[in-house]
């Protein structure tokens, strides 16, 4: 017998509709509006991000002179719209519409609960821990897999932002237990809000371009130590990381098509670069599984380490690279991630589209549902 939430989340994919989910006008409008409500000052990096969609959006790509060196504020948002490159008109009114919403949302979600805004977040399902120069993020849900929740996606962007702002230098993203992470946690298609499986499609996909987002705009040398299987959003992920260290242990799968879903964290763009088009449509595609070696050999992984010696080889490592000088670091970094900063944005909106188009297919009903009924795994 299938579980109520099985049997409630079939109910609202059969009645879902089809049509697509683009912001319309009207939605564009009503945002510009939400966003002189707002009471609290989203900070200068988020505003610089709305002003950039917002020219972007009504303006098309930024043909204007480039202001000059000592006019800092004019550069700054010049940078920003210029960043966005050719993105089209359509994608950057629902860019903004959903940045827009999703900066109401936190606010209302705050509202009411005293020492929200100063509170540092306790979370629940990470440990992150700060020593030595280096800020670890360990994704703390062993007995499911560190599979990851709505909640987590939430968590983990407020831990990246801390981390790019705090005095460490380098920021490693790890799991606890045996596996690095399996991936989305299937029951965050279960929560079904009021207005049914077309709002869950845009809060996912408001969730998935934030979360994906901050790991293309990350600061800081960014390492996963992969201390075990890692599956779905947790491999994709790792071509937007600047050192992959695994255990021996460690395997590498991209279950998509098994799922009815499609790749995401810009994957559909780092592994063709990275491995070849051929050896990436084999994963992403196929869903073929790598070994830690295979993974390696492919170049997704830097090094492999003998399970029994892991952490330890992982961490010395580790430590002697966060005693580098870290201005010079990140410059390096900077300047390898914004040859293509532009791209990955692109890629993100695209895969997210795509997937928003696949959370309504019968194909991932089925797959979701035999997951959750016990009668697959993958
Ligand atoms: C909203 C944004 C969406 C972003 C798009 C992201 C896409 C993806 O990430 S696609 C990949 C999704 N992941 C999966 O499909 C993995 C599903 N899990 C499995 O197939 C297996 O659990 C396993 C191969 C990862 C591990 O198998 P095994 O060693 O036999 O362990 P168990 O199956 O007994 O797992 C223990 C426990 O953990 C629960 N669990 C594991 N993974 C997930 C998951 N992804 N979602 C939800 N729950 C998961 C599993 O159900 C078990 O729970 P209990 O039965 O309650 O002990």
């Amino acid at each position: 017998m299938l579980s109520r939430e099985v049997s409630s989340f079939l109910v609202q994919q059969m009645h879902m509709s089809q049509t697509a989910m683009r912001a319309s006008h009207k939605d564009f409008e009503t945002a510009v509006n939400q966003m002189k409500l707002l009471k609290k000052d989203p900070g200068n990096e988020m505003k610089l991000k709305l002003y950039a969609l917002y020219k972007q959006a009504t303006e098309g790509p930024c043909n204007m002179p480039k202001p000059g060196v000592l006019d800092l504020i004019s550069k700054a948002k010049w940078d920003s719209w210029n960043a966005l490159g050719s993105l089209p008109k359509e994608t950057a009114r629902q860019n903004y519409v959903e940045l827009v919403s999703s900066l109401s949302s936190s606010e209302s979600s705050s509202q009411g609960k005293p020492g929200a805004d100063s509170k540092q977040p306790g979370y629940e399902t990470l440990v992150v821990t700060s020593e030595d120069g280096i800020t670890k993020i360990m994704l703390n849900r062993p007995t499911k897999k560190n599979a990851i929740t709505t909640q987590m996606y939430q968590d983990i962007v407020l831990a990246l932002e801390a981390a790019g702002k705090d005095d460490s230098t380098i920021t490693v993203l790890t799991g606890n237990g045996d596996y690095y992470c399996s991936g989305n946690d299937l029951n965050n298609f279960t929560d079904i809000p009021p207005g049914g499986i077309e709002e869950q499609a845009k809060n996912n996909a408001i969730l998935l371009r934030n979360f994906v987002g901050c790991f293309i705009d990350f600061p800081k040398p960014l390492v996963a130590a992969v201390n075990g299987p890692a599956v779905g959003i947790s491999v994709t992920l790792l071509g937007l990381f600047d050192i992959v260290y695994a255990s021996d242990r460690a395997t590498f799968h991209t279950p998509f098509t098994h799922l009815g879903q499609s790749p995401e964290g810009c994957s559909s763009y780092t592994f063709p670069k990275i491995m070849g088009p051929a050896k990436a449509a084999e994963m992403l595609i196929f869903g073929k599984k790598l070994t830690a070696r295979e993974a390696c050999a492919q170049g997704l992984v830097t090094e492999v380490f003998p399970d029994s010696t892991f952490q330890k080889e992982v961490w010395t490592r580790l430590k002697a690279y966060s005693k580098l000088p870290p201005n010079a670091m990140r410059t390096s970094k900077q300047l390898i991630r914004n040859v293509e900063r532009e791209k990955l944005h692109a890629t993100n909106s695209e895969e997210i589209s795509a997937l928003q188009g696949r959370w309504r297919s019968e194909e991932c009903t089925n797959a979701v549902m035999n997951f959750l009924s016990r009668k697959v795994k993958l």
